[in-house]
């Protein structure tokens, strides 16, 4: 089932556009895997999607719901949650407050436990003292408490460990697993691209391929062309 449904998105910054018409979907139970260069426009496109950015044309769905011209918090509260990059934690405060922080229900709780087994253990320390791979957990895990129904991740892996990496990557095919609808910024484009389903390639604002995780997984001479190669830009945006 669809989930997130964005149309022709067109983001500015300073007066440029560097979000060019961007169409993509998120199916529940499905990681959407959003790829390109430094500067394609990946960031800026969830920032759009999450109202953190403003959009200066297309349209943002939430189960066939148009929420492009509500805030983030709307946004939020209908169930969009966007885990930002920086990893930032609320450093004095231990993991569990961390966790804790715009909790429905202990179950969520729970379930955030049950999916990185590592805070339980770590639960009552404060936040700074956490690795970096920790502390990607509790920011996925805070972003889960208000049970969303699509989860945006924008570089999650940066400057982690390729172990750590894979570790938070199976803990958020997991989380798709259990019915979220994912949307995956990632630099890390050989593991994004094994635990995905859907996979986009950015370029210069626009979207130039559209399919499956598979396809692009098997073809690492297309995927690079996709990311640096030739590229007709006025051409089909979907290859
Ligand atoms: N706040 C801003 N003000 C002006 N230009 C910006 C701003 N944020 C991003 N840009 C520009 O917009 C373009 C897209 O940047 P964006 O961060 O969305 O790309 P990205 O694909 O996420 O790249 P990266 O992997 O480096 O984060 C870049 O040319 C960037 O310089």
């Amino acid at each position: 089932m669809t989930m997130l449904e964005v149309r022709a998105l067109v983001i500015h910054r300073t007066n440029i556009p560097v979000v060019r018409g961007v169409s993509l979907i998120a199916r529940a139970g499905e990681i959407s895997v959003l790829l390109g260069a430094n500067g394609a426009g990946k960031t800026t496109l969830l920032e759009g999607i999450s109202g953190v950015a403003p959009v200066a044309d297309g349209e943002v769905l939430l189960e066939n719901v148009n929420l492009s011209r509500e805030g983030a918090g709307t946004r939020s509260r209908a169930g969009l949650a966007h885990v930002e990059q920086g990893r930032t934690v609320f450093g004095s405060m231990t993991t569990e407050e961390n966790l804790l922080v715009g909790q429905r229900d202990d179950a969520a709780l729970d379930q955030i436990y049950d999916l990185f087994p590592e805070l339980l253990a770590r639960r009552d320390i404060q936040s700074r003292m956490l690795s970096g791979g920790e502390q990607q957990m509790v920011v996925i895990g805070r972003a889960l408490a208000g049970r969303p129904k699509v989860l945006l991740i924008d570089e999650m892996s940066a400057g982690l460990a390729p172990v750590v990496v894979s570790r938070l990557m199976k803990g958020v095919r997991r989380l798709a697993d259990q019915g979220l609808a994912v949307v995956l910024v990632e630099q890390f484009a050989h593991l994004a691209l094994e635990i995905g389903d859907r996979a986009y390639v950015m370029r210069r604002g626009r979207v130039v391929y559209e399919g499956d995780c598979a396809s692009l997984r098997n073809d690492p001479a297309r995927l690079h062309h996709l990311y640096l190669g030739d590229l007709n830009d006025a051409g089909v945006d979907v290859v």
